[in-house]
């Protein structure tokens, strides 16, 4: 089975990493830019890569479009262009769903069939240096086929991506961008516009960036995103933020109000009515990279701590798959996370660190 991606990026990349050496499967990797191509290679990220469109494209029995929002259109109609293996299935993984529906539509796909996807895990982080194959385990991962998708076609799309570990869902393209509008757009907006209010105080007094601490952090790491992804998202999904702008402007007049008039019971019902949502939601599905094997610590700010821990873990013959510290400390119940590769070594770990002074979360 050949499966071809177009973009070999944080996403893309990811989706050949999950792809990559299972049995019968070839993974190639498009790119526009000769460079690039090199980087697959080197990074083993794919099995065959090309910046010829005709030969990835060429026989491949699934398709997928990661590039940015703002040129799946183009991929698409290039695609239609040529002679792709019959049965085919494009997909994409771009973060609006709406546009490139109808432009599913209005395009002449032949003997091929497209479904719109969108994997909600992802990063701050862009490039095929970020990609990892655990990106999206735990995660859900968007499909948003038409009526003219055939449940087998579907079935097959679905089947494949199991290899990702996500979670599966299907989706109206337009409800799509609405909900993802509110909950990843917006978010990403408002991250950027308050970063740039601090940046503009901290020009005449660089204590504001010296005092920034872990709230700050927390609500504006995605304001590091990649602008150019981020430019083509917005502009796609423009007249749902204008409407989702206009309610955040009800919001921040209702806090203007409550503050004017010092209603201190109005600020405690803010606080409780979004803090009895949040306490809901489903945890760890936001995003971040995590593993079914993951196991969490406390651990004090002492140096060589993180090399006594991995040295102890290698002693008992533990692998760890990754280690992540933590800088937000809401989602999860300890500052380390360490994932291993399998349940063994998962319980193998939860019963030594405590010998070592740890309590183990899970
Ligand atoms: N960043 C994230 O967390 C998520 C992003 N997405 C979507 O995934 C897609 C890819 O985003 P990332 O992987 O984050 O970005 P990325 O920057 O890591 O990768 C983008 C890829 O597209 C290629 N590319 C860039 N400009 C291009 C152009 N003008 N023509 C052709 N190729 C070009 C790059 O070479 C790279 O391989 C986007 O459509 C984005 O909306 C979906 C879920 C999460
Ligand atoms: O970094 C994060 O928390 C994200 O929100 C990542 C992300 C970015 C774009 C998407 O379409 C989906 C997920």
């Amino acid at each position: 089975m050949k499966i071809t991606i177009f973009g070999v990026g944080l996403i893309g990349g990811s989706l050949a990493l999950c792809f990559k050496g299972k049995p019968g499967i070839t993974v190639v990797g498009h790119s526009i830019f000769p460079e690039e191509v090199q980087k697959y290679i080197d990074r083993h990220v794919v099995d065959i890569a090309t910046t010829s469109m005709e030969e990835a494209a060429s026989d491949a029995d699934f398709i997928f479009l990661c590039v940015p929002v703002g040129k799946l259109a183009s991929y698409l109609q290039q695609l239609s262009q040529m002679t792709l293996k019959e049965g085919c299935i494009i997909t994409d993984v771009g973060s609006t769903k709406a546009s490139i529906a109808a432009c599913a539509k209005q395009t002449d796909l032949q003997n091929v069939t497209f479904i719109g996807g969108h994997p909600m895990a992802g990063s701050e982080r862009s490039g095929v240096e970020a990609a990892s194959s655990i990106l999206f385990e735990n995660a859900y991962y968007v499909l948003t086929p038409e009526e003219n998708v055939s449940e087998e076609a579907y079935t097959r799309l679905a089947d494949l991506l199991q290899h990702t570990r996500a979670q599966i869902v299907r989706v109206d393209p337009k409800q799509h961008d609405d909900i993802v509008g509110a909950i990843s757009h917006l978010p990403h907006l408002i991250a950027v516009a308050l970063v740039n209010q601090v940046r503009q105080y901290n020009e005449n007094n660089t204590l504001y960036q010296s005092l920034a601490a872990g709230g700050f952090r927390d609500i504006t790491r995605i304001a590091n995103s990649d602008p150019y992804i981020w430019r083509d998202i917005l502009l796609n999904n423009k007249d749902v933020l204008l409407k989702l702008l206009q309610d955040w402007n009800g919001q921040v007049e209702s806090f203007i109000d409550i503050l004017k008039r010092e209603d201190g019971e109005g600020i405690v019902q803010e606080f409780s009515q979004a803090g009895a949502f949040r306490s809901q939601l489903p945890e760890r599905r936001k995003g971040m990279i995590t593993s079914l094997y993951d196991v969490y610590i406390n651990v004090p700010d002492t140096p060589g701590i993180i090399g006594r821990i991995a040295t102890e873990l290698g002693n008992h013959e533990l692998n760890l798959s990754n280690l992540q510290i933590i800088e937000s400390r809401e989602d999860v119940p300890g500052v380390l996370r360490l994932s291993f590769r399998n349940e063994k070594d998962w319980d193998r770990a939860q019963q030594l660190l405590p010998t070592l002074g740890f309590t183990a979360y899970v």
